[in-house]
C-alpha cells in the first residue's frame, strides 16, 4: 500500500530514545497500517555519533547536528531530557510547522504553556503521554476521555525510581543508595537522580496532572515538594510494625473556599495501610487514582518507567499525530479556561504521625499534648515506649491543616522536654 510519508526526527538515543528508534525501524509496516502514514525515521540526534550503544542503530541515521535535523522534520520526538537545548529545539520545530512529541516532564512542567501557545499559533500538536506514568495512558484520558466530567482529585505513585527504592527498603531491607543504583542500571532514574529522590520529577508530573485535571495553569513552583531522602530505615520499620507501607505520592485536588474552588498539588511520602491498593504497587510500577464527579473512582496502573515501556507511549503519540495528518484538523492544546487559584500549602488538610524522643519525666506527655491543643490540633492516638531516661512517643493526629501542624512542629522543636522530632509522616486511610 502507498502511504504518505512523515519525516520523523528523533532527538536522543538513551534509554527511551534508542527503544523508540528500534520500534520505528522494526515495526514500520505495522505502524504505517495503523496510522495511515509511513513514520520514516530520517535522523537520530546524538551527542557523539561514534559512542557505543546498547541498541545497534544504523550509523547513517546518527547526527550531532540537531538543529539541521529538526529543520527538515514533520514530527520531532524529543527524548534528550533537561530544559535546554530541548526547549529551543522544540520551539524551532513548532515555528517551522512541525508537530512534537516529548517524554520530558521537567520541560512540560516548566514551559508547557509556552510550547502549547506556540503550537496553537501554527495549528501544531504537542503530545506528551510518556511524560507522566510512562507507558500508562493518563494524559489522553484526562485531556479527552474525562473532558466531559469534573475532576475532583488525582492521587498516585508517579515516580518509578522512588517507588522502586521504597519497595526495596520494605521488602529487602535495602538502603536508599543500594536501591537507587539498581534503579539507575535498569534505566528508570533520571540523568541526575536527585530529580527522582528529592521529588522534583514527581512534582513536575503533579504540575502536569493538576493543570490537565483542573483546566488551570499550575506553576511548578506552586507544587509543595518533599522527596524520600528523609525516609529512614527506622521509619520503614515503624510503618511495618503498624501494618503500614511508605510511598511517595503526588496529590492534586480541588479544594473549596469562600472565594471559589482552588487547586492544590503536592508531593510527599505517606504512610498507607498495607491493604490500600497503592501499597500493592511494587518495583517501578506507577498507579494513579482519578476521582471525577460523575465517573467516580478510576485507577490507572502500569509501568511508570523503563525504556521499552516508555517508548510505547511515545509511539502511541506518533500514531495519533500521524492519523491527524491523514485526516486533517487542528492540534488540541490543553485547556486552561478554568484558571482556578492555587491554594496555599498551609490550607491543605491531612492526618500526621509524629515520632518524638522526649525526656521520661512526669508531666511530659501532658505538656506535649498541651502543645497540640494550643495549636488546635486534635490527637487521635498516643503510643509510648520507655528507654532509659528517655521515652519514645508516637502521636497520631486527627485531620488538621498543614499550617497548624507546622506550628506544632515549631513548638515541639523549641520545647525543653522534647529531645528530638524523629519523624513526621502523613497518613492515608
Ligand atoms: N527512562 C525512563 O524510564 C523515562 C520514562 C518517562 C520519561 N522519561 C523522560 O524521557 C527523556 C529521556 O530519558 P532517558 O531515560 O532516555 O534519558 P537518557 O539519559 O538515557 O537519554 C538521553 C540521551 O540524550 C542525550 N542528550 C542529552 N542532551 C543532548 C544534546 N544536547 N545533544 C545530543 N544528545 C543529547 C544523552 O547523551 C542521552 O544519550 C527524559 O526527559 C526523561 O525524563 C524517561
Ligand atoms: N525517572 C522517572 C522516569 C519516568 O518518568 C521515574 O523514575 O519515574
Ligand atoms: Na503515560
Amino acid at each position: 500500500m502507498n502511504y504518505r510519508s512523515l519525516r520523523i526526527a528523533l532527538l536522543g538515543a538513551g534509554s527511551v530514545g534508542a527503544q523508540v528508534a528500534r520500534l520505528l525501524l522494526e515495526q514500520g509496516d505495522e505502524l504505517a497500517a495503523r496510522s495511515g502514514a509511513r513514520l520514516e525515521l530520517v535522523g537520530i540526534g546524538v551527542r557523539d555519533v561514534e559512542a557505543k550503544r546498547d541498541v545497534e542503530l544504523p550509523r547513517e541515521l546518527l547526527t550531532d547536528d540537531l538543529a539541521t535535523l529538526v529543520a527538515g522534520a514533520d514530527v520531532v520526538v524529543e527524548l534528550l531530557g533537561g530544559i535546554e537545548p530541548a526547549r529551543s529545539l522544540l520551539l524551532d520545530a513548532i515555528a517551522a510547522g512541525a508537530d512534537v512529541v516529548t517524554a520530558n516532564k521537567a520541560l512540560v512542567a516548566a514551559h508547557g504553556p509556552e510550547l502549547f501557545e506556540a503550537a496553537e499559533a501554527v495549528g501544531a500538536q504537542v503530545a506528551y503521554e510518556a511524560a507522566v506514568g510512562g507507558a500508562i495512558p493518563i494524559i489522553r484520558p484526562l485531556e479527552q476521555s474525562l473532558a466531559g466530567d469534573r475532576v475532583l482529585r488525582v492521587m498516585g505513585i508517579v515516580n518509578g525510581t522512588t517507588n522502586f527504592i521504597l519497595d526495596r527498603m520494605h521488602t529487602q531491607g535495602a538502603t536508599l543508595e543500594e536501591a537507587l543504583r539498581v534503579a539507575t542500571d535498569l534505566g528508570y532514574a533520571e540523568a541526575d537522580p536527585t530529580a527522582d529522590v528529592e521529588g522534583f520529577d514527581a512534582a513536575s508530573k503533579a504540575t502536569i496532572l493538576a493543570s490537565l485535571a483542573f483546566h488551570t495553569v499550575v506553576p511548578a513552583d506552586r507544587v509543595h515538594r518533599e522527596g524520600i531522602t528523609g525516609v529512614s530505615a527506622e521509619m520503614v520499620a515503624q510503618a511495618e510494625r503498624t501494618g503500614r507501607v511508605l510511598k511517595l505520592v503526588a496529590i492534586c485536588e480541588r479544594l473549596g473556599g469562600p472565594a471559589g474552588d482552588r487547586v492544590s498539588a503536592r508531593v510527599h511520602p505517606v504512610s498507607l495501610p498495607a491493604t490500600h491498593p497503592l501499597a500493592a504497587v511494587h518495583e517501578a510500577k506507577n498507579a494513579i487514582f482519578v476521582t471525577a464527579e460523575a465517573a467516580g473512582d478510576l485507577m490507572f496502573y502500569g509501568a511508570g518507567a523503563g525504556g521499552p515501556e516508555t517508548a510505547s507511549a511515545v509511539l502511541g503519540d506518533l500514531v495519533s499525530i500521524a492519523r491527524r495528518h491523514v485526516l486533517g484538523g487542528p492540534g488540541s492544546p490543553p485547556s486552561s479556561h478554568a484558571n482556578l487559584a492555587v491554594a496555599e500549602f498551609g490550607d491543605v488538610l491531612a492526618r500526621h504521625e509524629l515520632a518524638l524522643t522526649v525526656a521520661d519525666r512526669p508531666g511530659v506527655l501532658a505538656a506535649v499534648a498541651g502543645l497540640f491543643a494550643e495549636h488546635g490540633v486534635s490527637v487521635e492516638s498516643v503510643r509510648q515506649d520507655a528507654r532509659d531516661d528517655e521515652a519514645a512517643l508516637v502521636l497520631g493526629t486527627h485531620t488538621a491543616s498543614e499550617a497548624r501542624i507546622a506550628a506544632v512542629l515549631a513548638a515541639l522543636d523549641a520545647h525543653d522536654d522534647v529531645e528530638r522530632i524523629d519523624s513526621v509522616i502523613r497518613l492515608i486511610d
